[in-house]
Protein backbone atom coordinates (compact mmCIF):
# COMPACT_ATOMS: atom_id res chain seq x y z
CA UNK A 1 0.00 0.00 0.00
CA UNK A 2 1.49 3.51 -1.48
CA UNK A 3 1.53 6.38 1.57
CA UNK A 4 -1.06 7.94 -0.68
CA UNK A 5 -3.36 5.84 0.32
CA UNK A 6 -3.77 7.38 3.63
CA UNK A 7 -4.68 10.58 2.29
CA UNK A 8 -8.25 11.07 1.81
CA UNK A 9 -9.51 10.21 -2.03
CA UNK A 10 -12.12 13.74 -1.70
CA UNK A 11 -12.29 15.89 1.34
CA UNK A 12 -13.72 14.55 4.70
CA UNK A 13 -13.50 11.12 3.28
CA UNK A 14 -11.34 8.44 4.19
CA UNK A 15 -10.72 4.79 2.40
CA UNK A 16 -11.37 1.99 4.76
CA UNK A 17 -8.42 0.54 6.55
CA UNK A 18 -8.08 -3.33 6.17
CA UNK A 19 -4.86 -3.43 8.86
CA UNK A 20 -6.03 -3.88 12.36
CA UNK A 21 -3.53 -2.11 13.74
CA UNK A 22 -3.73 0.87 11.80
CA UNK A 23 -7.35 0.70 12.41
CA UNK A 24 -7.00 1.03 16.28
CA UNK A 25 -3.96 3.71 15.98
CA UNK A 26 -6.98 5.58 13.42
CA UNK A 27 -9.26 5.02 16.52
CA UNK A 28 -6.79 6.20 18.70
CA UNK A 29 -6.17 9.52 16.95
CA UNK A 30 -9.67 9.75 16.96
CA UNK A 31 -10.22 9.53 19.92
CA UNK A 32 -7.88 11.30 21.29
CA UNK A 33 -8.84 15.00 19.07
CA UNK A 34 -12.15 13.75 20.02
CA UNK A 35 -11.62 14.31 23.29
CA UNK A 36 -9.06 17.17 23.13
CA UNK A 37 -12.08 19.06 21.53
CA UNK A 38 -14.40 18.07 23.86
CA UNK A 39 -11.98 19.41 26.56
CA UNK A 40 -11.69 22.44 24.76
CA UNK A 41 -15.03 23.36 23.83
CA UNK A 42 -15.75 22.92 27.38
CA UNK A 43 -13.17 25.39 28.50
CA UNK A 44 -13.95 27.91 25.50
CA UNK A 45 -17.86 27.68 26.77
CA UNK A 46 -16.97 28.04 30.33
CA UNK A 47 -14.92 31.12 29.06
CA UNK A 48 -18.14 32.31 27.51
CA UNK A 49 -20.51 31.83 30.66
CA UNK A 50 -17.92 33.44 33.31
CA UNK A 51 -17.92 36.17 30.52
CA UNK A 52 -21.24 36.37 30.41
CA UNK A 53 -22.22 36.89 34.08
CA UNK A 54 -19.36 39.27 35.08
CA UNK A 55 -20.61 41.94 32.33
CA UNK A 56 -23.45 43.67 33.64
CA UNK A 57 -24.13 45.34 30.06
CA UNK A 58 -24.72 41.64 28.37
CA UNK A 59 -26.48 40.27 30.64
CA UNK A 60 -30.02 43.00 31.18
CA UNK A 61 -30.44 40.50 34.43
CA UNK A 62 -27.92 41.98 36.21
CA UNK A 63 -28.24 45.46 35.28
CA UNK A 64 -28.26 48.31 37.83
CA UNK A 65 -31.61 49.22 37.87
CA UNK A 66 -32.77 45.46 39.30
CA UNK A 67 -30.18 45.63 41.53
CA UNK A 68 -30.96 48.82 42.77
CA UNK A 69 -34.34 47.59 43.04
CA UNK A 70 -33.63 44.55 45.17
CA UNK A 71 -31.65 47.07 47.29
CA UNK A 72 -33.13 46.94 50.47
CA UNK A 73 -33.04 50.37 52.21
CA UNK A 74 -33.44 51.14 55.87
CA UNK A 75 -36.95 52.95 56.88
CA UNK A 76 -39.31 53.52 59.28
CA UNK A 77 -39.13 53.66 63.45
CA UNK A 78 -40.56 56.56 65.51
CA UNK A 79 -36.79 58.76 65.14
CA UNK A 80 -37.42 58.27 61.44
CA UNK A 81 -40.72 59.46 61.20
CA UNK A 82 -40.13 62.12 63.42
CA UNK A 83 -37.38 63.59 60.91
CA UNK A 84 -39.73 62.76 58.58
CA UNK A 85 -42.54 64.99 59.93
CA UNK A 86 -39.79 67.62 60.82
CA UNK A 87 -38.37 68.28 57.37
CA UNK A 88 -42.27 68.26 56.16
CA UNK A 89 -43.57 70.82 58.44
CA UNK A 90 -44.83 73.77 56.59
CA UNK A 91 -43.44 77.32 58.01
CA UNK A 92 -45.01 79.88 56.27
CA UNK A 93 -48.43 80.88 55.98
CA UNK A 94 -49.85 79.03 53.10
CA UNK A 95 -47.11 77.27 52.61
CA UNK A 96 -46.82 73.52 50.89
CA UNK A 97 -45.97 70.18 52.03
CA UNK A 98 -44.27 69.32 49.34
CA UNK A 99 -42.69 65.32 48.49
CA UNK A 100 -39.77 65.45 46.51
CA UNK A 101 -38.31 62.78 44.46
CA UNK A 102 -35.03 62.82 42.45
CA UNK A 103 -33.91 65.59 45.88
CA UNK A 104 -30.43 64.63 45.49
CA UNK A 105 -30.73 64.95 41.67
CA UNK A 106 -29.53 68.12 39.94
CA UNK A 107 -32.99 69.73 39.68
CA UNK A 108 -34.26 68.14 42.65
CA UNK A 109 -31.53 69.66 45.38
CA UNK A 110 -32.54 73.19 43.66
CA UNK A 111 -36.27 72.63 43.83
CA UNK A 112 -35.58 71.47 47.31
CA UNK A 113 -33.75 74.36 48.43
CA UNK A 114 -36.02 76.89 47.12
CA UNK A 115 -38.98 75.73 48.52
CA UNK A 116 -37.46 75.16 51.80
CA UNK A 117 -36.02 79.04 51.61
CA UNK A 118 -39.39 80.17 51.25
CA UNK A 119 -41.00 78.11 54.24
CA UNK A 120 -42.43 75.36 52.36
CA UNK A 121 -42.12 71.87 54.11
CA UNK A 122 -39.93 69.62 52.03
CA UNK A 123 -39.05 66.27 52.21
CA UNK A 124 -37.12 64.96 49.92
CA UNK A 125 -37.04 61.38 48.06
CA UNK A 126 -33.79 59.19 46.45
CA UNK A 127 -32.61 56.08 45.58
CA UNK A 128 -28.71 57.67 45.44
CA UNK A 129 -28.07 55.03 42.50
CA UNK A 130 -24.81 55.08 40.69
CA UNK A 131 -25.72 56.46 37.20
CA UNK A 132 -23.34 59.00 37.63
CA UNK A 133 -20.96 59.82 40.58
CA UNK A 134 -23.34 59.12 44.08
CA UNK A 135 -20.56 60.82 45.99
CA UNK A 136 -21.85 64.37 44.15
CA UNK A 137 -25.27 62.99 45.34
CA UNK A 138 -24.14 63.03 48.96
CA UNK A 139 -22.49 66.55 48.45
CA UNK A 140 -26.00 67.92 47.38
CA UNK A 141 -27.58 65.95 50.58
CA UNK A 142 -25.62 67.29 52.90
CA UNK A 143 -25.99 70.94 51.35
CA UNK A 144 -29.44 70.17 51.77
CA UNK A 145 -29.71 68.77 54.75
CA UNK A 146 -27.94 72.13 56.36
CA UNK A 147 -31.40 73.70 55.07
CA UNK A 148 -33.14 71.47 57.16
CA UNK A 149 -34.01 69.15 54.16
CA UNK A 150 -34.23 65.03 55.01
CA UNK A 151 -34.10 62.86 51.76
CA UNK A 152 -35.12 59.61 52.71
CA UNK A 153 -33.49 57.09 51.04
CA UNK A 154 -35.53 54.21 48.61
CA UNK A 155 -37.12 54.06 45.68
CA UNK A 156 -40.37 55.12 43.75
CA UNK A 157 -40.70 51.67 43.01
CA UNK A 158 -41.54 50.61 46.81
CA UNK A 159 -45.20 50.96 47.21
CA UNK A 160 -44.87 49.94 51.07
CA UNK A 161 -42.62 53.24 51.72
CA UNK A 162 -44.58 55.55 49.51
CA UNK A 163 -47.89 54.72 51.77
CA UNK A 164 -45.76 54.92 54.85
CA UNK A 165 -44.97 58.79 53.66
CA UNK A 166 -48.61 59.36 52.70
CA UNK A 167 -49.24 58.42 56.32
CA UNK A 168 -46.88 60.60 58.31
CA UNK A 169 -47.14 63.60 56.05
CA UNK A 170 -50.70 64.67 54.03
CA UNK A 171 -48.64 65.83 51.59
CA UNK A 172 -50.24 69.15 50.04
CA UNK A 173 -47.85 68.46 46.56
CA UNK A 174 -45.33 66.37 45.02
CA UNK A 175 -42.94 67.79 42.80
CA UNK A 176 -41.96 64.50 41.02
CA UNK A 177 -38.26 64.26 39.50
CA UNK A 178 -36.48 61.30 40.02
CA UNK A 179 -36.13 59.44 36.69
CA UNK A 180 -33.63 57.63 34.31
CA UNK A 181 -32.60 60.76 32.75
CA UNK A 182 -30.14 60.95 29.70
CA UNK A 183 -30.62 60.56 26.03
CA UNK A 184 -27.68 58.09 24.71
CA UNK A 185 -27.82 55.85 28.18
CA UNK A 186 -30.90 54.40 26.72
CA UNK A 187 -29.29 52.77 24.27
CA UNK A 188 -26.80 51.11 27.16
CA UNK A 189 -29.50 50.20 29.60
CA UNK A 190 -33.03 50.45 28.55
CA UNK A 191 -34.81 48.37 31.13
CA UNK A 192 -33.71 51.16 33.77
CA UNK A 193 -35.83 54.18 31.48
CA UNK A 194 -38.94 51.43 31.96
CA UNK A 195 -38.09 50.70 35.73
CA UNK A 196 -37.79 54.59 36.66
CA UNK A 197 -39.86 56.73 34.07
CA UNK A 198 -42.73 54.44 33.76
CA UNK A 199 -43.20 51.55 36.31
CA UNK A 200 -41.72 54.15 38.86
CA UNK A 201 -44.02 56.85 37.79
CA UNK A 202 -47.29 54.21 37.48
CA UNK A 203 -46.50 53.19 41.28
CA UNK A 204 -46.02 56.58 42.52
CA UNK A 205 -49.41 57.91 40.89
CA UNK A 206 -50.93 54.64 42.65
CA UNK A 207 -50.03 55.92 45.67
CA UNK A 208 -50.97 59.70 45.16
CA UNK A 209 -54.70 58.80 43.75
CA UNK A 210 -55.61 56.23 47.44
CA UNK A 211 -54.05 59.55 49.54
CA UNK A 212 -56.48 61.44 51.52
CA UNK A 213 -56.45 64.19 50.18
CA UNK A 214 -54.67 63.51 47.07
CA UNK A 215 -51.36 66.00 46.36
CA UNK A 216 -51.37 68.24 43.29
CA UNK A 217 -48.36 66.59 41.01
CA UNK A 218 -45.93 68.31 39.11
CA UNK A 219 -43.36 66.22 37.45
CA UNK A 220 -40.06 67.00 34.77
CA UNK A 221 -40.71 65.48 31.17
CA UNK A 222 -38.14 66.66 28.49
CA UNK A 223 -38.31 68.55 25.64
CA UNK A 224 -36.85 65.32 23.59
CA UNK A 225 -40.85 64.65 23.20
CA UNK A 226 -40.50 66.54 20.13
CA UNK A 227 -38.27 64.48 18.59
CA UNK A 228 -38.05 64.33 15.22
CA UNK A 229 -39.96 67.85 14.49
CA UNK A 230 -38.52 69.79 12.24
CA UNK A 231 -40.95 72.52 12.93
CA UNK A 232 -39.21 75.34 15.54
CA UNK A 233 -39.80 76.81 17.71
CA UNK A 234 -41.08 73.69 19.82
CA UNK A 235 -44.96 74.79 20.93
CA UNK A 236 -46.64 72.36 23.54
CA UNK A 237 -49.26 72.53 20.39
CA UNK A 238 -46.93 70.22 18.10
CA UNK A 239 -46.97 65.95 17.14
CA UNK A 240 -45.10 64.18 19.67
CA UNK A 241 -45.21 61.04 18.00
CA UNK A 242 -41.88 60.76 16.85
CA UNK A 243 -39.79 60.58 19.34
CA UNK A 244 -35.57 59.66 18.70
CA UNK A 245 -34.85 57.97 21.67
CA UNK A 246 -35.94 55.31 24.38
CA UNK A 247 -35.73 57.85 27.12
CA UNK A 248 -38.11 60.56 24.90
CA UNK A 249 -40.24 57.48 24.55
CA UNK A 250 -40.83 56.69 27.93
CA UNK A 251 -41.23 61.00 29.02
CA UNK A 252 -44.21 60.75 26.04
CA UNK A 253 -45.24 57.89 28.03
CA UNK A 254 -45.24 59.62 31.12
CA UNK A 255 -47.43 62.76 29.87
CA UNK A 256 -49.92 59.83 28.36
CA UNK A 257 -50.18 57.94 31.86
CA UNK A 258 -50.50 61.40 33.50
CA UNK A 259 -53.60 62.17 31.75
CA UNK A 260 -55.28 58.59 32.32
CA UNK A 261 -54.13 59.18 36.05
CA UNK A 262 -56.03 62.79 35.34
CA UNK A 263 -59.15 61.23 33.29
CA UNK A 264 -59.62 58.13 36.08
CA UNK A 265 -58.80 59.63 39.58
CA UNK A 266 -58.72 63.51 39.29
CA UNK A 267 -55.26 63.90 39.98
CA UNK A 268 -54.09 67.02 39.25
CA UNK A 269 -50.95 66.88 37.21
CA UNK A 270 -48.96 69.40 35.36
CA UNK A 271 -46.23 67.90 33.08
CA UNK A 272 -42.52 70.39 32.78
CA UNK A 273 -40.63 69.87 29.25
CA UNK A 274 -37.44 70.78 30.46
CA UNK A 275 -34.45 71.89 27.77
CA UNK A 276 -31.29 70.93 28.38
CA UNK A 277 -30.99 72.00 31.92
CA UNK A 278 -27.12 73.65 33.34
CA UNK A 279 -25.60 74.96 35.77
CA UNK A 280 -24.03 74.56 39.38
CA UNK A 281 -24.49 70.94 41.27
CA UNK A 282 -25.39 69.55 37.75
CA UNK A 283 -24.94 66.42 35.88
CA UNK A 284 -21.68 64.53 34.89
CA UNK A 285 -23.63 62.96 32.29
CA UNK A 286 -24.32 66.06 30.31
CA UNK A 287 -22.09 67.54 27.35
CA UNK A 288 -21.65 70.92 29.16
CA UNK A 289 -20.00 69.17 32.69
CA UNK A 290 -17.90 66.69 31.09
CA UNK A 291 -16.47 68.49 28.47
CA UNK A 292 -15.40 71.07 31.47
CA UNK A 293 -13.83 68.45 32.82
CA UNK A 294 -11.78 67.02 29.79
CA UNK A 295 -11.37 70.54 28.53
CA UNK A 296 -9.30 70.71 31.55
CA UNK A 297 -7.78 67.85 31.25
CA UNK A 298 -6.86 69.10 27.78
CA UNK A 299 -8.55 66.13 26.13
CA UNK A 300 -9.81 66.19 22.60
CA UNK A 301 -14.12 67.54 22.55
CA UNK A 302 -15.80 65.40 20.65
CA UNK A 303 -18.59 68.17 18.94
CA UNK A 304 -21.37 66.15 17.31
CA UNK A 305 -22.32 67.69 13.88
CA UNK A 306 -25.49 66.68 11.44
CA UNK A 307 -25.51 65.40 7.29
CA UNK A 308 -23.95 68.48 5.39
CA UNK A 309 -21.85 70.26 8.08
CA UNK A 310 -25.12 70.69 9.91
CA UNK A 311 -25.20 72.30 13.30
CA UNK A 312 -26.36 70.38 16.23
CA UNK A 313 -27.70 72.67 18.89
CA UNK A 314 -29.85 72.94 21.98
CA UNK A 315 -32.03 75.54 23.77
CA UNK A 316 -29.68 75.28 26.84
CA UNK A 317 -31.99 75.98 30.26
CA UNK A 318 -30.04 77.80 33.27
CA UNK A 319 -30.91 76.01 36.40
CA UNK A 320 -32.25 78.86 37.96
CA UNK A 321 -34.78 79.62 35.52
CA UNK A 322 -36.31 76.39 35.74
CA UNK A 323 -36.62 76.00 39.30
CA UNK A 324 -38.78 79.57 38.67
CA UNK A 325 -40.92 77.33 36.25
CA UNK A 326 -41.03 74.46 38.79
CA UNK A 327 -41.70 76.91 42.01
CA UNK A 328 -44.58 78.57 39.77
CA UNK A 329 -46.05 75.53 38.72
CA UNK A 330 -46.95 74.38 42.18
CA UNK A 331 -47.98 77.43 42.91
CA UNK A 332 -50.48 77.91 40.34
CA UNK A 333 -51.49 74.10 40.71
CA UNK A 334 -55.17 73.56 41.58
CA UNK A 335 -55.98 70.67 44.06
CA UNK A 336 -56.74 67.07 43.29
CA UNK A 337 -60.76 66.48 43.29
CA UNK A 338 -60.64 62.82 44.07
CA UNK A 339 -60.52 61.15 47.58
CA UNK A 340 -59.70 57.64 48.77
CA UNK A 341 -58.86 56.70 44.34
CA UNK A 342 -62.82 57.68 43.74
CA UNK A 343 -62.67 60.98 41.09
CA UNK A 344 -65.10 63.47 42.16
CA UNK A 345 -64.65 66.16 39.56
CA UNK A 346 -62.58 67.20 36.50
CA UNK A 347 -59.23 68.24 37.32
CA UNK A 348 -56.26 69.75 36.15
CA UNK A 349 -53.79 68.49 33.24
CA UNK A 350 -51.14 70.54 32.14
CA UNK A 351 -47.96 70.73 29.86
CA UNK A 352 -45.38 73.61 30.02
CA UNK A 353 -42.62 73.97 27.69
CA UNK A 354 -39.27 75.21 29.98
CA UNK A 355 -36.69 76.19 28.15
CA UNK A 356 -34.62 79.26 27.46
CA UNK A 357 -36.05 80.63 23.69
CA UNK A 358 -32.37 81.08 22.15
CA UNK A 359 -30.99 77.64 21.03
CA UNK A 360 -26.56 77.68 20.64
CA UNK A 361 -24.68 75.76 18.79
CA UNK A 362 -22.73 72.76 20.53
CA UNK A 363 -19.48 74.39 18.76
CA UNK A 364 -20.56 77.92 20.55
CA UNK A 365 -21.10 76.24 24.20
CA UNK A 366 -17.53 74.81 23.78
CA UNK A 367 -16.02 78.23 22.15
CA UNK A 368 -17.37 79.30 25.55
CA UNK A 369 -15.75 76.98 27.68
CA UNK A 370 -12.79 77.49 26.12
CA UNK A 371 -12.71 81.25 27.11
CA UNK A 372 -14.04 80.44 31.05
CA UNK A 373 -11.40 77.90 31.54
CA UNK A 374 -8.58 79.55 29.51
CA UNK A 375 -7.84 76.27 27.88
CA UNK A 376 -7.19 76.20 23.93
CA UNK A 377 -9.52 73.44 23.26
CA UNK A 378 -8.73 70.48 20.48
CA UNK A 379 -11.77 69.68 18.86
CA UNK A 380 -12.86 66.81 17.32
CA UNK A 381 -15.56 67.10 14.81
CA UNK A 382 -18.05 64.13 14.29
CA UNK A 383 -20.95 63.33 12.70
CA UNK A 384 -24.02 62.29 14.97
CA UNK A 385 -24.45 59.24 15.92
CA UNK A 386 -27.51 57.56 15.82
CA UNK A 387 -28.16 57.12 19.78
CA UNK A 388 -31.34 58.80 20.45
CA UNK A 389 -29.78 62.71 20.12
CA UNK A 390 -31.64 65.40 18.21
CA UNK A 391 -30.38 67.77 16.03
CA UNK A 392 -31.55 70.60 17.45
CA UNK A 393 -34.20 72.31 20.35
CA UNK A 394 -36.02 75.14 20.55
CA UNK A 395 -38.62 76.29 23.24
CA UNK A 396 -41.76 78.56 22.77
CA UNK A 397 -42.53 79.40 26.11
CA UNK A 398 -45.22 81.91 25.39
CA UNK A 399 -47.81 79.47 27.40
CA UNK A 400 -45.35 78.88 30.22
CA UNK A 401 -44.91 82.60 29.96
CA UNK A 402 -48.66 83.71 30.03
CA UNK A 403 -50.31 81.00 32.72
CA UNK A 404 -46.96 80.85 35.10
CA UNK A 405 -45.20 83.95 34.60
CA UNK A 406 -42.06 81.86 33.37
CA UNK A 407 -40.06 84.20 32.01
CA UNK A 408 -36.13 83.06 31.16
CA UNK A 409 -33.16 85.77 32.07
CA UNK A 410 -29.85 84.02 32.16
CA UNK A 411 -28.18 83.50 28.70
CA UNK A 412 -25.58 81.10 28.33
CA UNK A 413 -22.44 82.86 28.76
CA UNK A 414 -23.39 84.34 32.18
CA UNK A 415 -24.67 80.80 33.06
CA UNK A 416 -21.71 78.91 32.16
CA UNK A 417 -19.72 81.34 34.18
CA UNK A 418 -21.37 80.04 37.11
CA UNK A 419 -21.28 76.71 36.59
CA UNK A 420 -17.83 76.86 36.05
CA UNK A 421 -17.42 78.88 39.49
CA UNK A 422 -19.03 76.36 41.24
CA UNK A 423 -16.79 73.88 39.38
CA UNK A 424 -13.32 74.47 39.82
CA UNK A 425 -14.23 75.44 43.28
CA UNK A 426 -16.06 71.66 43.83
CA UNK A 427 -13.33 69.89 42.84
CA UNK A 428 -10.31 71.53 43.58
CA UNK A 429 -8.50 70.83 46.77
CA UNK A 430 -7.70 67.12 45.31
CA UNK A 431 -11.15 66.43 44.84
CA UNK A 432 -11.41 63.76 41.48
CA UNK A 433 -13.93 65.16 38.91
CA UNK A 434 -17.02 62.92 38.39
CA UNK A 435 -16.82 60.24 36.00
O1 LIG B 1 -33.73 68.78 27.27
C1 LIG B 1 -33.89 67.58 27.36
O2 LIG B 1 -34.96 67.11 27.10
C2 LIG B 1 -32.75 66.67 27.73
O3 LIG B 1 -31.57 67.46 27.86
C3 LIG B 1 -30.39 66.72 28.03
O4 LIG B 1 -30.14 65.99 26.85
P1 LIG B 1 -29.27 66.72 25.73
O5 LIG B 1 -29.92 67.94 25.24
O6 LIG B 1 -28.94 65.67 24.74
O7 LIG B 1 -27.98 67.19 26.55
P2 LIG B 1 -26.45 66.73 26.50
O8 LIG B 1 -26.33 65.28 26.63
O9 LIG B 1 -25.74 67.56 27.48
O10 LIG B 1 -26.00 67.14 25.02
C4 LIG B 1 -25.96 68.50 24.64
C5 LIG B 1 -25.54 68.60 23.22
O11 LIG B 1 -24.18 68.20 23.09
C6 LIG B 1 -24.05 67.28 22.02
N1 LIG B 1 -22.92 66.37 22.32
C7 LIG B 1 -23.02 65.49 23.33
C8 LIG B 1 -21.99 64.65 23.63
C9 LIG B 1 -20.83 64.73 22.88
O12 LIG B 1 -19.84 63.97 23.11
N2 LIG B 1 -20.74 65.63 21.89
C10 LIG B 1 -21.76 66.48 21.58
O13 LIG B 1 -21.64 67.30 20.63
C11 LIG B 1 -25.40 66.59 21.92
O14 LIG B 1 -25.61 66.12 20.63
C12 LIG B 1 -26.32 67.75 22.27
O15 LIG B 1 -26.61 68.49 21.10
C13 LIG B 1 -30.52 65.76 29.22
O16 LIG B 1 -29.43 64.87 29.28
C14 LIG B 1 -31.81 65.00 29.22
O17 LIG B 1 -31.92 64.28 30.43
C15 LIG B 1 -32.94 66.00 29.05
O18 LIG B 1 -34.19 65.46 29.15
Amino acid sequence: MSHLDDIPSTPGKFKMEKSPFIHSRMRWHWQSSLSKLTFWSIVFFCLILIFFFRSPSSNPLLQDPYRRSLRTYNWGGPAWEKRVRSSARVRSRNGFSVLVTGAAGFVGTHVSSALKKRGDGVLGLDNFNDYYDPSLKRARQELLERSGVFIVEGDINDSALLMKLFEVVAFTHVMHLAAQAGVRYAMENPGSYVHSNIAGFVNLLEVCKSANPQPAIVWASSSSVYGLNNKVPFSEKDRTDQPASLYAATKKAGEEIAHTYNHIYGLSLTGLRFFTVYGPWGRPDMAYFFFTRDILKRKPIPIFEAANHGTVARDFTYIDDIVKGCLAALDTAEKSTGTGGKKKGPAQLRVYNLGNTSPVPVSNLVSILERLLKVKVKRNIMKLPRNGDVQFTHANVSLAQRELGYKPTTDLQTGLKKFVKWYTGFYSGGKKAAG
